[in-house]
C-alpha cells in the first residue's frame, strides 16, 4: 500500500464494525453543513452501513440523498439501486431526507435531461459521496472499456450525470461524472473482501485511470478508505 494512504486507510475487524464507524462519519459530516448532501452506491457492500446510517441523529429533514450511479431499471427491479437506498437508507431517523433517485421512466434523452435539472438541486460540492469498487476497478459506473467512458471521466464535463453502458455488467447505467463525484468535500471509497483489498492493490500500482478508473480518485486528498475482511 502506498503510504500516502497511511492516514486514509481505515480497517475494520468486520461488517458492523465498519458499518458503525462509516455511518458515524458520515453523519457528522451532514451535521456539519448547512446544505446536507449525500451520494452512495448501490451494490452488495453498502447494506449493512446504511442500516446503521438510518438510525444516526443528523440534520435529515435538510439532507439530500442520491445515488452515484443507477442501473436503468425502475424501483420494481431487484437489481434498482434507488430501491436498495430506499428499503434499507431511507427508514428511521434518515426518512426524512429528500431522495432524489436517478431512474426516470421514458426515452433517455428527456429523462437525462429531467435528471440533470433534479441534480441542479445538489451544491456543486456534495458533503459526502460514498464509492464502491468492482473487481475491474469500476466505480461508480464508470466502467474499464465502456464507450461512454471518455466522456464521463473528462474532467470538463459539465453534465453531472451521463449514460454508460458497461460491457459486461447488466444494465444500462446512469452514472455521475468523474469530475463532479471529485468535487465531493469528504469521498469514501467503502470495500470490503480480500478481493477488494488486492484490487485496491493492483490500482495503487500504476496509472491507467481508463483501465481502472477508481485510479482517478485514489490520490485526491479529501477520500479516505474504509475497508474490512
Ligand atoms: O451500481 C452499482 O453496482 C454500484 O454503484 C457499483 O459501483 C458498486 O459500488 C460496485 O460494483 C461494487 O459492488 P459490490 O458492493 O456489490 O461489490
Amino acid at each position: 500500500m502506498r503510504n500516502y494512504f497511511a492516514h486514509r486507510f481505515h480497517e475494520f475487524n468486520d461488517g458492523e464494525a465498519l458499518a458503525t464507524a462509516l455511518s458515524h462519519r458520515i453523519a457528522q459530516e451532514l451535521s456539519n453543513s448547512s446544505t446536507p448532501s449525500l451520494a452512495v452506491s448501490g451494490g452488495r457492500t453498502p447494506t449493512r452501513m446504511f442500516q446503521a446510517l438510518a438510525e444516526q441523529e443528523c440534520r435529515w429533514p435538510d439532507t439530500l440523498v442520491t445515488l452515484v450511479d443507477e442501473r436503468w431499471v425502475d424501483e420494481q427491479h431487484a437489481d434498482s439501486n434507488g430501491a436498495l437506498v430506499r428499503r434499507h437508507l431511507l427508514q428511521h431517523q434518515a426518512a426524512a431526507a429528500t431522495f432524489l433517485p436517478l431512474y426516470q421512466s421514458g426515452e433517455q434523452v428527456s429523462a437525462q435531461a429531467t435528471i440533470e435539472e433534479t441534480l441542479k438541486q445538489l451544491p456543486a460540492a456534495l458533503d459526502v459521496a460514498v464509492l464502491g469498487m468492482g473487481n475491474d476497478g469500476h466505480t461508480a459506473s464508470l466502467f474499464p472499456e465502456a464507450e461512454q467512458l471518455a466522456a464521463a471521466m473528462d474532467m470538463q464535463q459539465p453534465a453531472r450525470s451521463l449514460f454508460v453502458q458497461p460491457p459486461v455488467a447488466p444494465h444500462l447505467r446512469l452514472t455521475l461524472s468523474r469530475a463532479y463525484l471529485s468535487a465531493s468535500k469528504t469521498l469514501i471509497l467503502h470495500i470490503q473482501g480480500e478481493d477488494k483489498l488486492a484490487t485496491l492493490q493492483q490500482a495503487l500500482a500504476e496509472d491507467d485511470e481508463m483501465a481502472m478508473p477508481i485510479r482517478a480518485f485514489l490520490p485526491l486528498p479529501q477520500l479516505e478508505i474504509y475497508w474490512c475482511p
